[in-house]
């Protein structure tokens, strides 16, 4: 089981890298406006699979919103610490 903070090390690490394979790499290039677009996107995912869709859907797609979140603070260059400075 794959957690938050590894996820961001990992993608950190591919995006460093410029990891030609990845997607992530891909996204971040992108910039964020694409980023912002595929965030919004999955957020009314998660809202649709909460309201229709059942827990186990609603848990993937919370993954994905996590994910695509951990994308655009790549793509504003943004470390964690930045983020949990608000929480
Ligand atoms: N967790 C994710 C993850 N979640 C979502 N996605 C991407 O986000 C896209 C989801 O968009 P879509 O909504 O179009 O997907 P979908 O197939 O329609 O699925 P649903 O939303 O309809 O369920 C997928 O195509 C994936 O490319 C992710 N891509 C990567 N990761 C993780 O990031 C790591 C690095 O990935 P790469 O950078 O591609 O190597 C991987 O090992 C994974 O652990």
């Amino acid at each position: 089981m794959k957690r938050f903070e590894e996820l961001f090390g990992e993608l950190q690490t591919k995006v460093a890298a410029g990891d030609p394979d990845s997607g992530t790499v891909a996204a971040v290039a992108a910039g964020p406006h694409e980023v912002g677009k595929k965030l919004v996107e999955e957020a009314a995912e998660v809202w649709m699979a909460a309201e229709h869709e059942g827990p186990a859907r609603t848990a993937e797609e919370i993954s994905q919103l996590l994910y695509h979140l951990q994308v655009m603070m790549l793509a504003t260059g943004l470390s964690l610490e930045d983020v949990y400075a608000h929480l």
